[in-house]
């Protein structure tokens, strides 16, 4: 009998901005034990910090640049799949971490188009903690909405930072906005590797949700390039780690995530992080390569503080 050529296995990963995606994405690479993965990264704004959070531990990590991968990059990411499809050492898996901002389905509808890849599934994360003033807010409501249908499955992340009202209110909106997906509950986005594989094939049927699919994944407001704002800088100069911590107990109104690596002594960087009202900073290995010192903000359209951001990042 002659073995069937193994489609590639592809899983795309959403979720609001400062979810968890990369968390999680860090987590497969950390377990993969061999398997060979391919990664595929898009963040919205100029400065792909999340690539280089990856390839500062692991290989085989592209960035998709541009901003949104689902609605400004289709061809990028064809381009992107194509040279992962081809490869001369064969992967044995492609994840494709979706921003912050865009719908994950749109993405998944772009890998099902290479009879090469059969997607496993669309994964979205949800911020326990910050979900109810996310889906509170009208302006964000729309895109956290689509996210969820997009969904095979749900991790309601960021357990640990939720009360046990916040995480009941996270569970029920999203049994209301999602019925009948699975959905898990996680810190540090813990979802094992090994749950790849029992997610539903949409190859076999389109998606398993129990919907119309075309209202389900409805993509009437793909424009949301417009609602979010981005803005980043390179500082070169060191920025002293009790500086930046101060001034992640008070970041500025308007700043819906914040992410970057950047020197804060000498020979010395730092992964700052902000998203859902919390801050962290941590040491991280300086990059190997000539990588510049990045950060990048998020915000609504017209409410992101670009003065006090440039007045502390880039004086
Ligand atoms: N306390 C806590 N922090 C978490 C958890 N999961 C992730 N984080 C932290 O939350 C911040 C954002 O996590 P990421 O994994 O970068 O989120 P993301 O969804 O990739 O963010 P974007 O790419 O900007 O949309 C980081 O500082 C993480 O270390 C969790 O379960 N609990």
């Amino acid at each position: 009998m002659t073995p069937k050529k193994k489609r590639l296995p592809l899983t795309v990963i959403g979720g609001f901005l400062g979810a968890g995606k990369t968390t999680l994405l860090n987590r497969w690479l950390r377990e993969a034990n061999g398997l060979r993965m391919a990664v595929l990264v898009n963040d919205f704004g100029a400065l792909n910090i999340d690539a280089g959070l990856i390839a500062a531990t692991h290989g085989d990590t592209t960035a998709l640049t541009n901003g949104c991968v689902c609605c400004q990059i289709g061809d990028d990411l064809g381009r992107a799949l194509v040279d992962v499809i081809e490869a001369k050492t064969p992967f044995d898996a492609v994840v494709i971490e979706a921003s912050g901002v865009s719908d994950p389905w749109r993405i998944a509808q772009i890998g099902m188009a290479a009879p090469e890849l059969s997607l496993e599934g669309v994964i979205v994360l949800v911020d326990a903690s910050a979900v109810a003033q996310q889906s509170a807010d009208p302006l964000l409501a729309d895109t956290l909405v689509r996210q969820l249908k997009s969904a095979d499955l749900v991790v309601v992340n960021k357990a640990d930072l939720a009360s046990a009202e916040a995480l009941a209110g996270a569970r029920a909106w999203v049994g209301a906005t999602a019925p009948g997906t699975p959905c898990i509950e996680t810190t540090e986005s813990a979802v094992p590797l090994a749950l790849l594989s029992g997610l539903p094939h949409a190859d076999v049927a389109p998606h398993v949700c129990g919907h119309d699919c075309h209202n389900h994944h409805g993509h009437d407001n793909p424009d949301h390039g417009s609602l979010f704002q981005t803005w980043s800088a390179q500082p070169e100069t060191v920025i002293p780690a009790a500086t930046l911590r101060a001034w992640l107990r008070e970041v500025p109104p308007g700043v819906l995530r914040l992410k970057g690596l950047l020197r804060t002594g000498d020979g010395e960087w730092s992964e700052v992080q902000f998203a859902g009202r919390h801050g962290s900073l941590r040491k991280a290995a300086p990059p190997a390569d000539d990588t510049r010192p990045g950060v990048v903000a998020i915000g609504l359209r017209g409410q992101l503080p670009e003065e006090a951001l440039k007045e502390f990042f880039a004086p």
